[in-house]
């Protein structure tokens, strides 16, 4: 593991470009992909014309299964890997055409050729920071050690590379990426190798970036590990964009059920409000031990749209004024796991 060499600043790189100005949408997105498809010599097909949307400040995660094309994404959006048809714009520019200016603003945390396995942490950074045109010399040190320190391996810095576990070499890789200010960092399956407490590290120094005005696409085939950090979310399948879009609004809307617990006098009354609300499937379960019905309705149809659907607060007022007495009221979201199986029929496991 280690930074794309092509990712990283270079020597070819000139000093940091202004933020690009082009008009119209293109220049308001970090990441824009249109039809972008990979067909290796095998015949197959990695990535099959997608359009990837990663707004600026965003933290995208892009999520699927092994092998369903995330990486030679990843690698096409670098540069590191020509596309065999489709374009992208890296923070509003087109790649590779912009290769040379756009590629210093970018982190990349990628699968790539190792690290020296008998320099050091540090020195291994150092020599990469020497290969950075931009980069004052006089400071290599400084900034290798503040790297090091951001990935929990400043106590580690003087162990050579080939010592270092799966972890510290993960660690290390994103240290690359971090050795100068970035605008987007570009990471595939950080938390690989990492114990709990490193997963848990990185989430908080993605959070951290974000935070900072960097934008963020992490890349994981485990959904639950990057989901809680992510404003956005992409879901590769087959080698297919299958989702995309906000967070809140693929588990919001995408298979939540209003539930109203209602005392059982007014659960009849509570029906015909949310059938008249539009929520046609809703039902009613039969009456607890304490007398209280529960009655749910779904808020949107199963492709996640959501039509004229109400927003809760909305039902909750009606079935107020309608008269029905609510005991409780819940929206209950499913997870992203349940959205994705529900979408593909499948699990988040590998299916070539
Ligand atoms: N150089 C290559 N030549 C032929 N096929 C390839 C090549 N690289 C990748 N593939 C195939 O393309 C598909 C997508 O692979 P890719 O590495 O992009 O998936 P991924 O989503 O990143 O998987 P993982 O989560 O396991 O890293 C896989 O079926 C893989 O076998």
């Amino acid at each position: 593991m280690t930074t794309a060499p092509g990712a990283t600043a270079t020597a070819a790189a000139p000093a940091p470009a202004p933020r690009e100005a082009h008009a119209g949408a293109v220049s308001d997105d970090a990441i824009r992909t249109r039809g972008l498809t990979k067909r290796f010599r095998t015949g197959q097909v990695a990535v099959d014309g997608i359009d990837l949307l990663v707004p600026r400040g965003a933290v995208y995660g892009f999520l699927g299964p092994n092998g369903s094309g995330k990486t030679t994404t990843i690698r096409m959006l670098l540069g590191l890997v020509a596309p065999t048809a489709g374009q992208v714009h890296l923070l509003g520019a087109p790649m590779p055409q912009a290769a040379a200016r756009v590629l210093p603003r970018v982190g990349a945390l990628v699968e790539g050729p190792a690290f020296q396995p008998y320099l050091s942490g540090r020195a291994n950074l150092a020599r990469l920071d020497a290969v950075d045109a931009s980069a004052d010399p006089r400071t290599t040190r400084t900034r290798a050690d503040a790297a090091l320190e951001r990935v929990g391996l400043g106590a580690a810095a003087d162990k050579r590379y080939r010592q270092y576990s799966l972890g510290m070499k993960q660690r290390l890789g994103l240290a690359a990426a971090l050795l100068r200010p970035r605008d987007l960092l570009v990471l595939d399956e950080p938390t690989n190798g990492l114990d709990p407490q490193g997963t848990r590290e990185v989430r908080h120094l993605v959070r951290e970036l974000a935070d900072a005005g960097t934008t963020v696409l992490v890349s994981s085939h485990l959904l639950a590990e990057i989901e809680q950090v992510c404003t956005h979310i992409g879901i590769m399948g087959g080698g297919r964009l299958l989702l995309q879009g906000t967070r809140d609004h693929l588990t919001a809307r995408r298979g939540s059920r209003v539930m109203v617990r209602t005392p059982q006098a007014d659960a009849a009354t509570a029906l015909a409000e949310l059938r008249r609300l539009g929520l046609a499937d809703a039902t009613a379960e039969r009456p607890a031990a304490d007398g209280s019905v529960t009655v749910s309705a779904a808020l949107a149809d199963d492709t996640g749209a959501d039509g004229d659907l109400p927003a809760p607060q909305d039902v909750a007022g009606a079935l107020v004024r309608a008269g029905a007495g609510i005991l409780a009221f819940d929206v209950r979201r499913p997870s992203l796991e349940q959205v994705f199986v529900e979408l593909t029929g499948e699990g988040f496991d590998v299916t070539r």
